[in-house]
């Protein structure tokens, strides 16, 4: 590690939001230095790559598809799990790329995605309190004393469930699951009788022509169907971990990140003096910040010109999240400026965490049509402005389960008992998320 990135300490002392409070600093310091000893998860080169690919996006000529758990869990990982994640984003991915015709920069909120930031530090059943889940990265989910102290032990085992991962996700999709000459595979055991199944199969009807026409013609070589480049994200949290899998890199000496191609900053660590800001304002990758309803247009142009210095188009991606109520209103005076700036970003909406409530039955839920109206509200500014809508940020998972209201299943408060799977926030299922992917085609065709 070169000077250019600050100790663990000295990022402590800046101020660090939503870190766990361990109890034994022995052990902390055992698992970071096991961590440092870890090779990289991902390249620098391939976070270049995704670099070049989401400056097209800040060009208005690409659109991310940004998707996956809001909490990935160390017994999610599955190979079935994972494909059913993995074969939705395809699909949803198919659809944009093929109803829109705009190339689509696919992200999984996946491989790294353990730890979460919460309202309140505690929670309270019947009467107990204990401290809050934060994530399989931070303690666990059982509500008992015991399982809820913060272990550090647990970003070891982080890193080796993201290495399974990112294993069976680099298998299929060069090893020919993602072989766009699978599109009706992708489609098969899908809710029986959905129409979206029923959309998508007409619609990998259509690419299957289009592929054997451009084969015919000689235009199109069969390799480049077999492949998709598909990159890994995630909230870039707890500082131990982060600061362990900073690495230079050989070849251009810079600092990366290798826990993650793209990594996040959350809204609640987002303070332009602290820990966070300051460790991703040091490392190359491709990143992104969470903005929402309190940012101003002078907080955007502040982290712009601390996270991107330079102003290099594809390094850093503004992902807001104002709910469907305010979007209309919140979004406007932060393009203007940051467009007035001169400051290169890509734009993407994550409509998920603006609009989370708590239904009757008491699960976390979210509406369907809330998280529509959201995405429909960015595509009309920035159509208004004349910007560029230039992705989605999505929590979905590839099951079926009952975690938001409506869609076209029309799932209701009494559904969520059914399947609601989530340890944290509600997703989007099979369903609802390649009817997501349908509707927003439509808007991306529109401009
Ligand atoms: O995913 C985002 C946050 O971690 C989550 O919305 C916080 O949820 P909470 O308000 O239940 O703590
Ligand atoms: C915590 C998250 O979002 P936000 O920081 O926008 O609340 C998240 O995306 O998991």
């Amino acid at each position: 590690m070169t000077s250019e990135i600050p100790s663990i300490a000295d990022l402590h002392a800046l101020g660090a939001a939503q870190q766990p409070a361990y109890p034994d600093a022995e052990a902390v310091q055992a698992a970071v230095d096991k961590l440092r000893t870890k090779p990289p998860l991902v390249f620098a080169g391939e976070c270049d790559d995704l670099t070049g690919r989401i400056a097209a996006v800040t060009r208005g000529e690409a659109f991310i598809l940004q998707g996956g758990d809001c909490a990935e869990t160390l017994a999610g990982v599955t190979a079935d799990n994972v494909r059913a994640k993995l074969r939705v984003l395809l699909q949803m991915a198919v659809v944009l790329t093929y109803a829109a015709s705009v190339p689509v920069v696919k992200i999984g909120r996946l491989a790294g995605q353990y730890a979460k930031p919460r309202s309140n530090d505690s929670e309270t059943r019947e009467g107990v309190t204990l401290p809050a889940y934060r994530g399989d990265a931070v303690n666990g989910y059982d509500f008992t004393p015991e399982s809820r102290v913060p272990d550090p032990q647990r970003l070891v085992d982080v890193y080796n469930a993201s290495a399974a991962t990112l294993n069976l996700v680099r298998a299929f999709v060069t090893g020919g699951y993602a072989d766009l000459r699978q599109v009706h595979t992708w489609n098969q055991d899908f809710v029986k009788g959905s129409p979206f199944a029923a959309k998508y199969e007409a619609l990998a009807g259509e690419i299957d022509r289009a592929m054997a026409f451009m084969q015919a013609i000689g235009v199109a070589d069969p390799d480049e169907f077999h492949r998709v480049d598909f990159h890994s994200s995630h909230e870039a949290l707890i500082l131990e971990y982060e600061h362990a899998l900073t690495r230079i890199d050989s070849r251009t000496q810079q600092p990366y990140d290798v826990s993650g191609h793209f990594v996040w900053i959350g809204e609640r660590t987002r303070q332009i003096d602290g820990a966070h800001v300051e460790l991703l304002s040091r490392i190359k990758n491709p990143i992104g910040v969470k903005l929402g309803p309190s940012t101003s247009p002078d907080d955007a142009i502040s982290l712009a010109a601390k996270l991107n210095p330079t102003n290099e188009p594809g390094r850093l991606t503004f992902i807001t999240r104002f709910g469907a109520s305010r979007i209309r209103e919140g979004l406007p005076p932060i393009i203007e400026k940051v467009t007035a700036e001169g400051l290169q970003v890509a734009w993407i909406t994550d409509p998920m965490h603006g609009n989370t409530f708590e239904a009757p039955s008491g699960y976390k839920t979210r509406n369907f049509d809330d998280v529509l109206d959201e995405v429909q509200g960015f595509f009309d500014v920035h159509r208004a402005l004349g910007t560029w809508p230039g992705g989605l940020h999505v929590e979905l998972t590839g099951d079926n389960v009952t975690e938001c209201l409506g869609g076209g299943e029309m799932l209701t408060d009494a559904d969520l008992a059914h399947r609601y799977e989530s340890v944290c926030d509600p997703r989007l299922n099979r369903v609802q998320s390649l009817e997501m992917a349908f509707l927003v085609a439509d808007m991306l065709r529109k401009a």
